[in-house]
């Protein structure tokens, strides 16, 4: 295990093949598949847009944005820290998102909102294999015989959203990765009686007013196949524990395949024309939620932004504090609120966050990267053993509790 034990951020140089190798292969082969996937853009949009690639490659030092924007300024201060630094040399956690708003910026995106990933999320919708969720949550309900126990049906749901967070297009350099949810036997930390109580803990009696104290605040991730897991995780808490719920999504489009308001829009409506009626009965159940206000959206640059949540606005901050639990989905989120740091394995939770939170905090993450804690040494021994791709290959998930 090639990884330098550090407290300092993981960096894109030798320390660490997988964020060197995002800089130098994985995020330019994502500008080539946006590049693809957008036959009409003008050739000053190729040009920036391989200048963008050829700067990592060649280790060039980071260009400051150069476009105006309404988010300039603020950007313009998350990379004066970083000035004269090379793609190469630097923090992954900034350099990585730093990527993504400049390819934005190439692809002329704050001048016309396009978003040039969109191909890219479309064929995975039109490719039918982003229901798999529902339409597995369906299944168990049919042939799952008589119901099990709210327990039962509320892990069902946090595993369909764990696993639906495999399909990442940023990960799989800009193809879905396949449908099939890994068993639940590759699983780093299953705290599943612990994240039992909280959800449990938050039941209403019938009819009961939803609080701020009891809801639950969903920190999204990838659209497609994971934004499917989430709806079914979303109308099963409601339906079982009769708690409303806050989805934080993106202000605009980012890591390929995070979800905007845009997305989830685009993904009700291919949803409510599905052959299967199970798919559109999921996509009626939440537009309803949604119309209702049980279930608020909460886009926010933010999350855009390369910045831990401990730097996070008092927006953000107190929303998540006043929660009754806050889910964080995948693994950017992860990374972000453990400071994208090599912590040794078993470095508390409170340590790696450098806070503990005022309200339980639940991970569903499948593992892409090396930022993990919170989880024994002899795990990690024994996970190395069996597969010593487990850190970054996504085939390995996490559910954990802060
Ligand atoms: O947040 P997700 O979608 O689960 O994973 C996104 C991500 O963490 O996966 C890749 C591998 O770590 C990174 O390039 C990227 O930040």
């Amino acid at each position: 295990m090639n990884h330098l034990l550090s407290q300092q951020p993981i960096k894109t140089d030798s320390s660490n093949w997988f964020a060197s190798n995002t800089m130098t292969e994985r995020f330019p082969n994502i500008v080539d598949a946006v590049v693809r996937a957008n036959p009409a853009f003008p050739s000053r949009i190729k040009r920036r847009l391989q200048e963008l690639s050829r700067g990592m490659q060649e280790n060039s030092r980071i260009p400051p944005l150069t476009d105006p924007a309404f988010d300039k300024d603020q950007w313009d201060l998350l990379w004066r820290p970083f000035r004269g630094q090379r793609w190469q040399e630097t923090q992954w956690f900034f350099a990585e998102t730093w990527a993504y708003r400049l390819l934005l910026e190439a692809c002329d995106y704050f001048s016309t909102l396009k978003d040039p990933f969109a191909p890219l999320k479309e064929e995975e919708l039109q490719r039918g294999d982003a229901f798999w969720p529902i339409l597995a949550a369906a299944e168990a309900r049919t042939t799952g015989g008589a119901p099990g126990t709210t327990g039962d049906e509320l892990l069902q749901a946090l595993y369909l959203s764990l696993w639906g967070n495999r399909a990442d297009l940023s990960f799989s350099g800009g193809a879905a990765l396949d449908a099939a949810g890994a068993g639940q036997g590759h699983l780093v930390l299953r705290e599943e009686q612990r994240a039992l109580e909280h959800l449990l803990s938050l039941k209403g009696t019938p009819g009961e007013q939803a609080t701020p104290g009891r809801e639950v605040h969903l920190v999204m991730d990838n659209t497609g196949s994971e934004l499917a897991g989430d709806m079914v995780l979303c109308l099963a808490l409601q339906r079982l524990l009769g708690v409303s719920l806050v989805l934080h999504l993106k202000l605009y489009p980012t890591y390929v395949s995070d979800t905007t308001v845009a997305d989830l829009a685009r993904f009700l409506e291919v949803a409510a024309l599905h052959p299967r009626q199970e798919v559109r009965t999921c996509a009626a159940a939440f537009a309803s939620a949604l119309e209702e206000g049980t279930l608020r959206l909460a886009p926010d640059d933010f999350w855009c932004q390369p910045r831990f949540l401990d730097d996070a606005p008092p927006r953000i901050g107190e929303a998540l504090e006043g929660a009754g639990l806050v889910i964080f989905k995948g693994d950017l989120n992860y990374r972000r609120v453990f400071h994208d740091t090599l912590w040794s394995p078993e470095t508390p939770l409170e340590e790696a966050a450098g806070r503990k939170p005022g309200t339980p905090w639940l991970f569903l993450r499948t593992i892409k990267s090396d930022c993990l804690a919170g989880v024994s040494r002899e795990r990690c021994q024994i996970l190395q053993e069996e597969d010593p791709r487990w850190r970054t290959s996504g085939a390995w998930g996490l559910l954990q509790v802060f």
